[in-house]
């Protein structure tokens, strides 16, 4: 496991890591989410002990990293790809961690194997492209075979196969019982992938708990409906006690699990659907919404996201249009 405690980071004027307590478990997937700056990479530094902190503290299975003797067998980690001598082949630059940890050399071509770059052992890794170098990284993490697995983003610049393949491999990882704490960007993945999150925002710890209850938290289930006969279907549903809101183009959107009431009182009432469907809560969503407040850099072109965030969220949590109970 990874101990957080009171864990601190600041560079000048910059906080970059807040106070932060937390633990990640073995034997599950924990997402580690959180705008662009929030921390997450200077976090995953301060554990492999390659900065250190303002104030608190940070222990591997209970030690310290630098107190760790062959600290590739406790943890492995992928923070930055393209943190490899270009001049060494993949084979050469696997070698090296192997021989510098004292892990048997058979290792490494196990390892290109489980990633898939036997056939460029002997090229280069000058030459790789962004996926192939983070398949090396990979690699280099899961060399010492350890209990611990940290990865900043490694699915940036995979493609579908390759996303799906660490979707996997981390899952398995996991079932084995190691710790496997990841950070990423992409939504979706994060939530085909994690059983448990923690979202940072600003450096400070923003949420600490499973995918389930993190959606259910944050973002809210509805159902959808379009009707010929919206204002007599708006009658019956407040009539009903169901609570509505009028989300623009004619469509009401009603608060979750609720279909089948709905579906049965327009059929009593003869009143005609065109659409009732239940909209289920995304990991994005909740996600937008918990940082919205936290979001450090926007696009001020185009459709600004983080002010569509909090106008959204404001309007979804306050100051929407509702009728009914
Ligand atoms: N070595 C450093 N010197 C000064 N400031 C730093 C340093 N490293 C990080 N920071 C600052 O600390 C904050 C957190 O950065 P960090 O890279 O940890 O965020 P992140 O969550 O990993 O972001 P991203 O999702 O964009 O990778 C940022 O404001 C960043 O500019």
């Amino acid at each position: 496991m990874i101990e957080l405690e009171g864990l601190t980071k600041r560079y000048g004027e910059t906080l970059a890591v807040n106070n932060l307590t937390f633990t990640v478990e073995p034997g599950v997937v924990t997402g580690f989410l959180g705008p662009n700056g929030a921390g997450k990479s200077t976090t995953m530094r301060l554990v492999l002990g390659l900065d250190h902190p303002t104030s608190g503290d940070v222990r591997i299975d209970g030690r310290h990293y630098d107190r760790l003797r062959n600290p590739l067998t406790s943890i492995g980690a992928l923070l930055d790809a393209k943190a490899v001598h270009g001049g060494r082949s993949a084979f050469h630059h696997l070698l090296c961690l192997a021989q510098s940890n004292g892990i048997p050399s058979a290792r490494v071509h196990e390892v290109l194997d489980t990633v898939g770059l036997t056939a460029v052992a002997r090229k280069k890794a000058k030459g790789f492209s962004l996926g192939m170098a983070q398949r090396l990284g990979i690699a280099g993490a899961l060399l010492g075979e350890p209990r611990i697995l940290m990865f900043d983003e490694p699915a940036n610049g995979l493609d579908p196969e390759g996303i799906h393949w660490i979707r996997t491999l981390m899952k398995s990882l996991a079932a084995q019982g190691r710790t496997v704490f990841v950070s990423s960007h992409l939504m979706s993945e994060m939530a085909l992938t994690a059983d448990h999150l923690v979202v940072i925002g600003q450096g400070r710890l923003l949420a600490d708990t499973s995918m389930a209850d993190f959606i259910e938290r944050n973002a809210r289930s509805y159902v959808r409906i379009r009707s010929p006969q919206r204002e007599r279907l708006l009658d019956l549903l407040h009539g009903a006690g169901v609570t509505v809101v009028e989300s623009g183009g004619g469509v009401l959107e009603a608060d979750g699990g609720k279909a089948e009431l709905i579906g049965e009182l327009a059929a009593r009432h003869q009143v005609v659907l065109h659409e009732l469907s239940t909209r289920h809560a995304s990991l994005e969503e909740a996600f937008m919404r918990l940082t919205a407040e936290s979001v450090e850099y926007h696009a001020h072109s185009g459709t600004p996201l983080g002010t569509w965030t909090r106008r959204a969220a404001r309007q979804e949590w306050g100051g929407g249009r509702r009728k009914g109970a």
